[in-house]
């Protein structure tokens, strides 16, 4: 079976623009697909292709794209075909799709890891233990697609497979692959990975976790907490049923030892000032980005700039290590033993250098605060806000970002409250970054980082 890459990249064109984890949906790009790697040659061929795209502006994304061969259409899997194209060989069609919704070949990645292959420069490694890879288990894609695409294997393993790639190991492999070592107890372990070897250059294209069964996420578990309370008619958060005080506690102090962690897997150092200066400078030029999109946020300008200018002054040198990068309550799994963290990717919209660089601890800490914010908040948006709602939002939220901080600081990490300005700077940082995702994403969610950029800018947290 072969095949012209110009016709897979007029079938891609099509359908890389319906894809949730497409970044480049509302930007004019052209796309190239090449073949990287045949993980099974018999038919139906498991295939991974690239998808690079060059935007008008000349910027360049490339996009994983694992692609099964087939000569006949499967009903089953309508849902997941991404086109059709000729035979080169005998013109014949062969109709392409998604893989990774294709339960008859997602296991090839399992047998190849647990083999420990190498396929055209494509690396399947399964660590030390290539008997905890459950070969032979059923694939089930999770639904809800964000940025990658997660298919979990029985009830042991997830693997999630990266869409966008670059050049760079991905901090999320890396990181795990450090903490499994150490043994760390806040993270899901990491039994393998897949990395394509490109001009020297590791591209991370894949990673299988354990899969942590019986376990409710954070932002679920949080946002059942303010439900409760609403439909409590007056009581205050501390003596509605589902206080969510004690777990908000528990998860800083939780925070508090994966950074311990990482700081012993990574070590630390220590930005002096011109170092916060130039990350200063860097708040600076995403509000500046910002302030183009989202023309609301001129109101509040001046202010923000004020809670950069006073990180850029301050007057002690700031602890850095790795660290997670976008923690909110979405990462975070509670499960019946102990709070689990995700996903230490970072920011999806930086670079893999800039993820991969040290940061204040205090940028996770804010993270988590703004989720908080966020979890109070987000309900207020459909049921209609009235003063007394918002004020039990506000006394939730106050409450469950308080029991977060303390928690934090018994936990082993910085105190928050002794360090306010690096606290608003990250804050604001954040709500801005969000401002921008609820503009693209879920316009009518905006009000929530608004609201609280309107805070940060008047100097209140
Ligand atoms: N090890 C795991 N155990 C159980 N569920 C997981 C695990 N890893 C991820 N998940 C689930 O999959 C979702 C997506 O995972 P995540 O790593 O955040 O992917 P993405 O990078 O696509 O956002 C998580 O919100 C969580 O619900
Ligand atoms: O899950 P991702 O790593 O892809 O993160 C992106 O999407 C998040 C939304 O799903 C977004 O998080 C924002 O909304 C959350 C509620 O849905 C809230 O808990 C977070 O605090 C808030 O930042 C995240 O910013 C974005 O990177």
């Amino acid at each position: 079976m072969k095949v012209d890459p110009a016709e897979v990249s007029r079938v891609l064109s099509g359908w890389l623009g319906q894809q949730r984890w497409y970044a480049g949906k509302s930007r004019d790009g052209v796309i190239a697909a090449r073949l990287l790697a045949e993980l099974a040659p018999e038919p139906p061929s498991v295939q991974i292709w690239i998808a690079d795209v060059t935007y008008s502006d000349g910027q360049l994304e490339h996009y994983q794209v694992p692609l099964v061969f087939r000569t006949e259409t499967v009903d089953h899997l309508d849902h997941v075909l991404v086109g059709t194209v000729i035979d080169i060989d005998d013109d014949r069609p062969i109709h392409l799709y998604d893989a990774l919704h294709d339960k008859e070949v997602t296991g090839v990645w399992l047998a190849r890891m647990a083999a420990g292959d190498t396929v055209d420069g494509v690396v399947f490694d399964a660590l030390d233990n290539p008997g905890e890879i459950p070969v032979g288990e059923t694939s089930l894609a999770l639904t809800a697609e964000q940025s990658n695409t997660s298919l979990i294997f029985g009830d042991t393993a997830i693997m999630k497979a990266f869409r966008r790639v670059e050049p760079g190991l991905n901090p999320d492999i890396e990181i795990h692959a450090e903490l499994t070592r150490l043994g760390a107890r806040h993270i899901a372990k990491l039994l393998g990975h897949v990395t394509a070897e490109v001009d020297g250059q590791p591209w991370s294209l894949a990673m299988l976790q354990e899969f942590m069964t019986t376990a409710t996420d954070g932002w679920q578990f949080a946002t059942g907490s303010v439900r409760d309370l609403m439909a409590e008619g007056d009581l205050h958060a501390e003596e509605a049923g589902g206080d969510f005080a004690g777990e908000a506690h528990r998860l800083g102090v939780s925070a508090a030892e994966v950074h311990a962690d990482l700081a012993r897997a990574f070590g630390t150092s220590e930005l002096g000032s011109a170092e916060l200066g130039e990350r200063a400078a860097v708040m600076k030029g995403r509000l500046d980005a910002a302030l183009s999109e989202v023309p609301a946020l001129s109101t509040v300008a001046d202010g923000l700039r004020h809670a950069y200018d006073d990180l850029a002054n301050y007057d002690r040198p700031v602890l850095a290590q790795r660290v997670h990068g976008d923690l909110h309550l979405g990462q975070v799994l509670r499960t019946v033993h102990r709070w689990v963290f995700l996903d230490f990717e970072g920011e999806p919209a930086k670079s893999i250098g800039e993820r991969r660089r040290q940061d204040s601890p205090i940028r996770d800490v804010a993270g988590m605060l703004r989720s908080f914010d966020y979890a109070a908040r987000h309900q207020l948006i459909d049921i209609g806000a009235t003063s007394q709602s918002e004020f039990r939002a506000a006394e939730w939220a106050d409450r469950n970002r308080a029991a977060f901080c303390q928690g934090y600081a018994e936990g082993g990490g910085l105190d928050p409250a002794e360090v306010t300005v690096l606290l608003r700077a990250f804050e604001a940082d954040k709500a801005v970054y969000e401002l921008v995702y609820e503009a693209r994403n879920r316009p009518n969610w905006l009000p929530i980082p608004l609201a609280s950029l309107q805070r940060l800018a008047a100097g209140r947290s």
